[in-house]
């Protein structure tokens, strides 16, 4: 991006914190200023205007969050800045239309034979800041399989603390710390992975009842994807170990408190998000437990997978700016409570959320896309990837703590435009939910 920081640059600082906003603020809904035509993604800087800004988001901001139709309003009017009008379809492109994604909400629980996506896993990473064991090899798909039975949320709960005990390694594995295959491309241009087994998830209908579906998953470079949407190309996996996701949470932490002189995260809010670039801690010292950059060692894993599933290369796919991945936290424990993020889309090729908290940590919350009328919500440790041209937001959280990490990738064109509009019922259709089995 034209104004994207220069490298040098710190995120820490006081004067910094402007040139933080940048990389999200260019992408993400800005519901004060309009966007001038033709400069969509490059003109919505918060940089010169920080403390204005910051201001703004509290005092003018904050009370619109919850009235999410407000900004809606102005993507349908094409006066914001994600509006379709902007970005004309291209010829050839995948259209994404509101009613193409998904079938209607289901009232009862027979299961559907409808193909969305879902649900078991196996453990795919060591802990950062342990030794790494050697890779081991991925268990068979149906050793992993639900059963039939409708799982409930303890049960995946207790499944998912199941998976602290397995310590594959895989994002922090040791081939990553081989020089010889450093250079190495694991995904030359793959076809597109076969379809592999059923699996099963839990979404609510519109009366709020949890209704298990079936649905098929899919397993590309050795690792079970979970597809929420195969036309749009969004899906999930399982990453990190609960072990991990609170280890990469407890050293944001640790970082926030020493580097913003006890301030907090409040001090790295922005209008949209209170949030930290991996590369901060990776500059403190912090690695993966093997000596490596925190950062790349969850890029070359992700990235693989994403190669992968998109068949193109991994070795293509790069974090838009140095502040990517990023570090986000929403909560309600801090005034103004930070619970959620308004509609928008990334601006990048593809983007990968990692969910680092326990479910259990927060109630709302997860990822609503606009055009699936659905609302990914991750289990500790899994990755959603979503194209970034998709129109999302980050559901409200109503209690707690919620924290991401987020990367916005570019590299690989996945080509879907997303077409679909505000209209309709969004907010009954965020409760609309597809929760993952770990
Ligand atoms: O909170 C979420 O689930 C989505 C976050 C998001 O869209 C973003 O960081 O760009
Ligand atoms: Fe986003």
């Amino acid at each position: 991006m034209g104004n994207s920081p220069s490298s040098s640059e710190s995120y820490g600082s006081d004067s910094d914190n402007a040139d933080s906003d940048n990389a999200r603020s260019e992408m993400i809904t800005e519901p004060v200023q309009k966007p001038r035509q033709g400069e969509i993604l490059e003109s919505q800087h918060f940089a010169d205007s920080w403390q204005a800004s910051a201001a703004a988001a509290r005092n003018e901001l904050e009370p619109m969050r919850g009235e999410n139709n407000n900004n809606v309003q102005n993507v349908e009017n094409g006066q914001g800045m994600f509006s379709p009008a902007l970005k004309p379809p291209k010829s050839g492109d995948l259209k994404v239309g509101v009613n193409s994604a998904f079938s209607p909400v289901r009232r009862t629980r027979k299961r559907s034979k409808k193909a969305l996506a879902v649900s078991s896993s196996t453990s795919l990473v060591s802990p950062p800041l342990q030794p790494t064991p050697k890779p081991a090899p991925q268990a068979p798909l149906d050793s992993s399989a639900p059963s039939n039975q409708p799982k409930t949320k303890s049960k995946t709960k207790s499944k998912s603390k199941s998976k602290s005990s397995t310590l594959v390694s895989r994002i922090f594995g040791s081939e990553a710390g081989q020089s010889s295959k450093e250079n190495e491309d694991p995904n030359p241009s793959l076809p597109p992975p076969s379809v592999s087994g059923k699996v099963s998830y839990v979404c609510h209908d519109d009366e709020e009842n949890l209704v298990t579906t079936d649905c098929v998953a899919k397993v590309v470079d050795g690792t079970k994807c979970y597809i929420v949407d195969e036309k749009t190309g969004c899906f999930v996996f399982d990453l990190l170990t609960p072990e991990e996701c609170r280890s990469l949470i407890q050293s944001a932490e640790s970082h926030v408190q020493s580097s913003t002189g006890g301030s907090g995260w409040r001090k790295l809010y922005t209008y949209t998000k209170m949030d930290l670039p991996m590369q901060d801690l990776a500059n403190a010292g912090v690695t993966d437990g093997e000596g490596r950059n925190i950062k790349e060692s969850l890029m070359r894993r992700i990235c693989s997978v994403i190669g992968s599933y998109y068949g193109c290369s991994a070795s293509a796919l790069r974090p838009r700016t140095w502040k990517e991945p990023h570090f986000l936290k929403y909560s309600t424990d801090v005034a103004p409570p930070h619970c959620g993020v308004e509609m928008h889309y990334d601006g990048c090729n593809i983007t990968w959320n990692l969910m680092l908290s326990d479910e259990t940590d927060y109630d709302g919350g997860g990822t609503y896309i606009r055009c699936l009328r659905k609302t990914v919500k991750l289990l500790q440790g899994q990755v959603l990837i979503h194209p970034g041209e998709l129109f999302h937001k980050g559901v409200d959280i109503t209690r707690g703590t919620r924290y991401l990490a987020v990367c916005f990738v570019d590299g690989h064109d996945p080509e879907i435009q997303d077409l679909s509009s505000g209209k309709g019922n969004h907010e009954l259709w965020e409760k609309n939910t597809v929760t993952y089995f770990g």
